[in-house]
């Protein structure tokens, strides 16, 4: 298969280490500016708060004990502790303030940085033109890694910038102040830290790894909620008495999801244990070293409760850098699968001309297709001319290509060998978007929306406004679903074009409940959204009127024989009297076209397999004992 993306090359580097850095720290600059000078001011508050306090503590507790100065008259030590108690209450209400405004601060960045990452991730996403994204597990695994890093990974990798530098900060207040105690312990707390550095750098890169497998079984747990929690397959659940079934599978995906994430809690606890003691151990013997320096004189008490801070301080200051340079490297390796989601829809831009209108030609010219290389194929050779304005009844057997077919049309996927020509250009050559404003086409698997009525219809032309001025449908809205035969539906609804076509949301402004259409109706609106695209040049119906009782499929045919007339059609569909009228019969069998004419043409043929079909499906209209047949099918 070629998807008419450019398929992510196996062997292509994965971005680096610094283009990732560079993506997520544009992205939260971008984001809002301001919020993220203001965490970067109150962190540096937050990093210097506790060197103040220390320093005026020391200040506070020599003063009233009268060291360094040798005086205590009790006036004089009043007077002397009042400017750094005052200065250490109001640097205490600063410090207890900092944490809210700084939740304030980071709540807005990461509300915008993960606002702006969706947004530029889904317009990646929407730039693939084709559909070989959702058919590549490993692709969705890594959307979905992507959606969920794009979110918060700017933001964590802000804050683990912030706590380094707060903590080098801190660090470097601190280490100045320990090495003037003891240069020696100054030394050995700060490589105390180096194995847990080591340890959590490794930790890293098997928990980014990880993720992988995380994602895959949360993507499988969340098709199993899905189909639990909604609409879709609430009736087969409940008829089939399979929901236990499904809930069973989704647990077993949740528990080896868990188990994943607890191997990592394990490994995580005994790659830091042995660091953390020596750490502690290091802090314990300097308190007792300290302390007993402190009764032999040596040092004051104001040296000492420096000097706890800075044990404190550093160690802690240092556990949070190692962590926070761990965290970032971890955050790091998952951001790339955003910057490389990103990246991938950025690229795919095949071809550079504009389709225009087809006034000639659309010729399929000895087209092979499969989806994939281990697949077989489905198209072997098909070789078709349609002229412009001619409509081509396009029929075959279920599984025979031909919504393969349409789809090659549409450029969701590329030839395997041969090509397309729009009047006598490859269809690779245009931009999809040209191409796809040249079509319209209602696909057999098209979508409900669960929107209102006239949104419905009006997605079929977003450029052009789906509501008049004095807030009616637009009568292009209303004629299009005239068309299709369903207005008179619509137009009785609650809020008339304005209800929404489900029971699962609300509508933007009120809470009346929407409804639910028949099958039949959803199909006549899919039309009504293909009849908005009337100035397109080739319609393509891939069964329109599958959903249709035997009144209704009347109806429809005629509005598909007069739907785009004058422009070229491609009719797909197992009822072979819809399609007997279109100026030319495209039989579909073994990947390849076996009958190609006129209706009549195909009818006189002796070996016509076509017209066999046509028989035995009239036949079973007229005879009521037999069941009616699977013709075509
Ligand atoms: N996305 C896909 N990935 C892999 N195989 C696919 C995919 N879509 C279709 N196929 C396979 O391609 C073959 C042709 O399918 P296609 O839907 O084109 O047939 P069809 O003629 O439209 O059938 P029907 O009459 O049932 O709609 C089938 O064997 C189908 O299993």
């Amino acid at each position: 298969m070629t998807d008419s993306t450019q398929r992510p090359d196996p062997g292509r580097a994965e971005p680096t280490r610094r283009r990732v850095t560079a993506t997520a720290v544009r992205l939260a600059l971008g984001a809002h500016r301001r919020a993220l000078a203001a965490t970067l001011l109150l962190a540096a508050v937050e990093a210097t708060g506790p060197i103040a306090a220390a320093w005026l503590t020391k200040q506070l507790v020599d003063r009233l004990t009268g060291a360094g100065s040798g005086t205590g008259a009790a006036g004089s030590v009043a007077g002397s502790v009042t400017a750094p108690a005052a200065a250490l209450a109001v640097i205490g209400v600063v410090l207890a303030l900092v944490p809210y405004v700084d939740g304030l601060c980071q709540g807005v960045l990461s509300r915008a940085v993960a606002l702006t990452a969706q947004d530029r991730l889904f317009a990646a996403v929407n730039a693939h033109p084709g559909l070989g994204l959702y058919e590549d597990p490993a692709r969705l695994d890594r959307l979905r890694l992507a959606q969920q890093s794009g979110q918060d990974t700017p933001v964590q990798l802000v804050q683990c910038a912030l706590i380094v530098l707060r903590s080098g900060w801190t660090l470097a207040g601190f280490a100045v102040v320990l090495a003037a105690v003891s240069p020696v312990l100054a030394g050995l707390v700060l490589l105390g830290a180096v194995p847990k550095l080591l340890a959590e750098l490794r930790l890293a890169h098997s928990t980014a790894r990880a993720f992988r497998g995380i994602t895959a079984g949360e993507r499988r747990e969340s098709f199993f909620s899905t189909l639990l929690g909604g609409e879709t397959a609430a009736k087969e659940i409940r008829l089939f008495g399979i929901g236990d079934l499904l809930r069973q599978r989704m647990l077993a995906e949740r528990r080896a999801v868990n188990r994943i994430r607890h191997r990592l809690d394990v490994q995580r606890l005994s790659a830091n244990a042995l660091p953390t003691l020596l750490a502690s151990g290091i802090a314990g013997g300097g308190l007792l070293w300290a302390a007993g320096r402190v009764s032999a004189g040596a040092l004051t008490v104001g040296d000492l409760s420096v000097f706890l801070a800075a044990v404190a301080s550093v160690q802690g200051g240092l556990g949070s850098a190692v962590t926070a340079v761990a965290n970032g490297n971890q955050h790091l390796l998952v951001f790339a699968e955003y910057v490389t989601v990103v990246e991938d829809g950025a690229r795919s831009a095949p071809g550079r001309r504009t389709a225009g209108p087809l006034r000639d030609r659309l010729v399929l010219e000895d087209v092979w297709f499969r989806y994939a290389p281990d697949l077989p194929w489905v198209l072997r050779g098909v070789s078709l001319t349609v002229r412009a304005g001619e409509s081509v009844g396009l029929v075959g057997v279920n599984g025979a290509g031909k919504s393969t077919l349409v789809k090659l049309l549409c450029r969701f996927y590329e030839p395997d060998r041969g090509r397309i020509l729009w009047d006598g250009t490859d269809l690779r050559e245009f931009t999809p978007e040209s191409l796809r404003d040249r079509l319209s086409v209602v696909f057999q698997d098209f979508v409900s929306y669960e929107m209102t009525a006239a949104e419905n219809i009006a997605l079929g032309d977003p450029a052009r406004p789906a509501k008049a001025p004095d807030g009616t449908p637009g009568t292009r809205v209303v004629e299009a679903a005239r068309e299709a035969g369903v207005h008179p539906v619509l137009a009785a609804l609650p809020a008339g074009y304005d209800t929404m076509l489900t029971r699962g949301f609300f509508g933007e402004h009120d809470r009346d409940s929407g409804v639910v259409l028949s099958g039949g109706q959803w199909q006549r609106v899919a039309l009504a959204r293909a009849l908005l695209r009337t100035d397109r040049d080739l319609f393509v119906l891939d069964e329109p009127t599958s959903g249709l009782d035997p009144q209704a499929q009347a109806e429809v045919a005629d509005v598909i024989r007069g739907m785009g007339r004058g422009r070229t059609r491609l009719l797909v569909s197992h009822r072979l009297s819809e399609v007997r009228a279109a100026d030319r019969i495209v039989l579909l069998d073994g990947g390849a076209v076996t009958e190609d004419g006129p209706h009549e043409e195909l009818m006189g043929l002796p070996d016509s397999r076509y017209a066999a079909l046509f028989r035995r499906q009239a036949a079973g209209f007229l005879d009521d004992q037999e069941p009616e047949p699977e013709v075509a099918r």
